[in-house]
This record gives C-alpha cells, structure tokens and sequence, in this order.
C-alpha cells in the first residue's frame, strides 16, 4: 500500500483492495479480486475498472522498482477475455525501460491463476515527477499523507537500490 485512501490499494469502501509485492526477476505481482462492486455486464467486470486496476499494478511497480515518484501518463488495455464477479487477476508488470523521466511498463492479468487464461494486457508510460506534484496539484499535506501510510520519510522514497 502506498496510501491509506488511495482507490486502488488503500482502505477505502468500494476500493479495490490490491496488494502488489515485488517478487524474483524483478516482476510485480498484484492481485485483484473481483467483486459485485465491480460489476459492468451482470456478473462480469466493468472494463473501466479493469484498467483501473491495471493502472494500480503498472504504477505500483515502476514506484517500488525505481524508488520514484511517477504519474501515469498513458495507459493501454487489452481486454482478452471476460472477467467473472468471484475470479480473482493475478497480474504480473515488468519494467520495459526508462527513458529519462519516461518509465515503460507491462503486465499480463490471468484469471484465477498465476498460469490461468489470459484475460488482460496492459501497458503504460510514467513520467517521473516531483514531490511537489503532489502537494501543488493535490494536497499540501501530500506527504505527510504518505509517510503516515506507509511509515517512509521523504528521504526513502529518494534512495534508488
Ligand atoms: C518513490 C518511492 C515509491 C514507493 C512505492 C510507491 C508505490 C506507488 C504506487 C502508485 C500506484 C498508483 C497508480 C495510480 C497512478 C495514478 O493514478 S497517477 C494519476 C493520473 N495521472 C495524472 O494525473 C497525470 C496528469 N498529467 C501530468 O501531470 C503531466 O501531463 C505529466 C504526466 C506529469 C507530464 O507533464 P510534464 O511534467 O510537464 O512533462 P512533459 O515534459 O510534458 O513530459 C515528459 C516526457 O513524457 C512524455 N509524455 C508525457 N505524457 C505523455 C503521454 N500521454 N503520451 C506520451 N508521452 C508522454 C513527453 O512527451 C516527454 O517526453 P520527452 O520529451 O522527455 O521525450
């Protein structure tokens, strides 16, 4: 989680709940689970959803690969298969490359497995950004926000590995 009440892995009623953790090659895994809340069609999920949860995969990766504060610039989404309300996306994001302040990442969504069908593809662009991004363009307590959360300071958000 990078934020309490961030819609995609935060805390928040009718969120989506992610959980993304860093794994072996440097792939991010995340999971989203698809509830009625979720729906588009009667008992399959909304598109718009899905990318919204593809977005969450793709920045929470090129955040916690490159330790860097990064927005999305552009996203695209290719939606597969249906989606069932009960099956759970494990997604799995690679980071393409970085070009400058441009940081390309991928991911494959399968449905209820890690080796399950193939349901989405995404890719984005991030574009690295400031930490005043965030406290000029939303709130000035941004990162007190964010520190509280996920118990950083300033100065690890900046430290590269
Ligand atoms: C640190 C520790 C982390 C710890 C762990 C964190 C985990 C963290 C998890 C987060 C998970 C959140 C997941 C949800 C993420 C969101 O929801 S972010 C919210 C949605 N996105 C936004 O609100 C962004 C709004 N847009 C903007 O603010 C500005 O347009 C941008 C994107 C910052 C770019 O503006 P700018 O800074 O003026 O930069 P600009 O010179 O225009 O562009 C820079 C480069 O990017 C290119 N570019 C920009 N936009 C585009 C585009 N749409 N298409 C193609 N190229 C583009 C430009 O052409 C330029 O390329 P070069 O000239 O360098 O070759």
């Amino acid at each position: 989680m990078h934020y309490i009440e961030c819609f995609g892995c935060g805390d928040v009623d009718g969120g989506l709940h992610m959980t993304s953790t860093v794994g072996e090659e440097h792939l991010v895994r995340s999971r989203f689970e698809v509830t009625r809340a979720h729906q588009g069609a009667p008992g399959l999920a909304h598109g718009g959803l899905l990318a919204c949860a593809f977005d969450e995969a793709l920045g929470s990766a090129a955040g916690n690969l490159l330790r860097r504060p990064a927005v999305t610039g552009k996203l695209e989404t290719d939606f597969l298969r249906p989606v069932p309300v009960g099956s759970t996306l494990y997604i799995v994001t690679k980071l393409d490359g970085v070009a400058g302040r441009k940081i390309y990442v991928s991911a494959n969504g399968r449905l209820d497995a890690e080796d399950g069908p193939l349901a989405v593809r995404a890719r984005a662009l991030f574009v690295e950004v400031t930490f005043e991004h965030f406290t000029s363009h939303g709130s000035a307590d941004a990162l007190e926000k964010f520190s509280q959360t996920a118990g950083r300071s300033r100065e690890d958000w900046d430290i590269n590995p």
